[in-house]
């Protein structure tokens, strides 16, 4: 049996991350940004005012009360404002350009509220409620680094340093494949033998959480040229596309007979547990990662967080490896096969973590329950309560 690491060693070194392109920023939510962004100028560019109330200077009002004469209203937006001489004020409002001469502004709840002139009755010190130019970021200051991830903090700052377009690397398009007899869409009738169809939605909801884009492509049955049409069809629009199901032991493996005579994707027994029937390769004249999942649900999602999710990183130019885990002691005994990694579905709370009830590889409700993978190393058969172990947080 192939071992975990070097599985995800060989799908990482054959996975590349997209090519960048130039999206507007109201589309740049969840991607990557493949250039660093500077700002052409400072932020805020200009000193201006952090409340409504009176641009003066602080040394006409160090005495208070004092009536001051109102030289003019300034808003925020105005351009041409007169300078305030000694003596003077200029009545302002948050965000409106601080007057040359001035070098306080006196909040409106301290004064009378005057339009002609205005009594001040509380000292402003220097420079008391002015935001600075460059406060922010100075000019030619980077406010994102290329491989960030763009969330909505993201988006604001580039509009923000004034850019419309910005180059990233696009969510990967992954194209998920059930395959099945037995499987009908949820929300319609169950037919004898027959179960409702959850790894496509759960894959591609996996996807969507690893920043990627996910498509149900729908179930085919279990016809390998079915499965082959379908595939041709679906990678005119994939980056990468997982399959779930047929690919085991069984008299009907779609996706192991439809494949492995064409020699793109190699089928393998990898020691794990869930998990262990895999494949990877790269299909189609544009050589796209394809994953080739096992059926049970829980042993799809082991691999998901295990293979393909690490393989998505890597394709959004993002650092990669294995899953990361912390250490946590166990409130129950545990046992592992001999020679598998086991992935136990656990709920992890601080500093223990608790295996759940039902740990079958079918189980999907009882992984719906966990928020946790506990990780049996390939020598360990059995640890006691209270032992300390490595846990995948999900
Ligand atoms: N003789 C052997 N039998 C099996 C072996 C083996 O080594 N020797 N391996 C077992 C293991 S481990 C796994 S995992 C499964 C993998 O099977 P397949 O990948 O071929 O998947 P299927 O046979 O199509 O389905 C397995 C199981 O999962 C259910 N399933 C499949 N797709 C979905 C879906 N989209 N939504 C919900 N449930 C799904 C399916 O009904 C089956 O119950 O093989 C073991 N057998
Ligand atoms: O390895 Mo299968 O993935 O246990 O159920
Ligand atoms: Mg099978």
């Amino acid at each position: 049996m192939k071992a975990v690491d070097r599985h995800l060693a060989d799908i990482l070194a054959a996975v590349r991350p997209l090519a960048p392109m130039e999206v507007d920023i109201e589309n740049a939510l969840g991607t990557v940004l493949a250039e660093d962004v500077a700002s052409p100028m400072p932020l805020p560019p200009f000193d201006n005012s952090a409340m409504d109330g009176y641009a003066v200077r602080a040394e006409d009002v160090a005495a208070t009360p004092v009536m001051l004469p109102v030289i003019e209203d300034v808003a925020a937006g105005d351009g041409g404002v007169h300078a305030v001489g000694p003596g003077l004020a200029a009545r302002i409002m948050t965000g409106a350009p601080v007057p040359a001469g001035a070098d306080a502004v006196v909040p409106v709840e301290w004064t009378d509220g005057g339009t002609a002139r205005v009594t001040i009755s509380r000292p402003a010190p220097f420079g008391n409620a002015i935001r600075r130019a460059g406060e922010d970021v100075e000019a030619g200051d980077l406010v994102l680094r290329a491989g960030t991830r763009v969330g909505p903090a993201q988006v604001g700052i580039l509009a923000g340093v004034g850019r419309r377009r910005v180059t990233v690397r696009p969510r990967p398009r992954v194209v998920v494949l059930s395959t099945g007899a037995e499987l009908a869409e949820p929300g319609t009738p169950l037919g004898a033998g027959q179960i409702w169809e959850s790894n496509s939605f759960m894959l591609a909801a996996a996807v969507r959480q690893a920043g990627g884009e996910g498509f149900r492509a729908g179930a085919v049955t279990d016809d390998p040229r079915e499965f082959l049409e379908a595939l041709d069809t679906q990678l005119l629009r994939a980056d990468a596309v997982i399959t779930s199901g047929g690919v085991s032991m069984g008299a009907y493996e779609p996706v192991k007979e439809a494949l492995a005579p064409l020699g793109k994707v190699a089928f393998e027994k990898v020691a794990m547990q869930p998990g262990m029937p895999q494949g990877f390769g790269l299909v189609g004249p544009d050589a796209v990662p394809i994953f080739t999942l096992p059926g049970n649900p829980v042993s799809s999602f082991v691999s998901f967080v295990l293979f393909v999710k690490p393989a998505l990183l890597a394709m959004q130019g993002l650092p990669t490896g294995p899953p990361p885990t912390v250490r946590a002691a166990t409130t129950a005994p545990l046992r592992s096969p001999a020679g598998k990694r086991s992935f136990l579905r656990a709920v992890l709370s601080g500093e223990v973590v608790a295996p759940v009830h039902g740990q079958g590889s079918h189980q999907l409700a009882a992984l719906a329950s966990a928020n946790a993978l506990i990780v049996l190393p390939e020598d360990v058969t059995e640890l006691p309560q209270g032992a300390e172990v490595e846990v995948i947080p999900l």
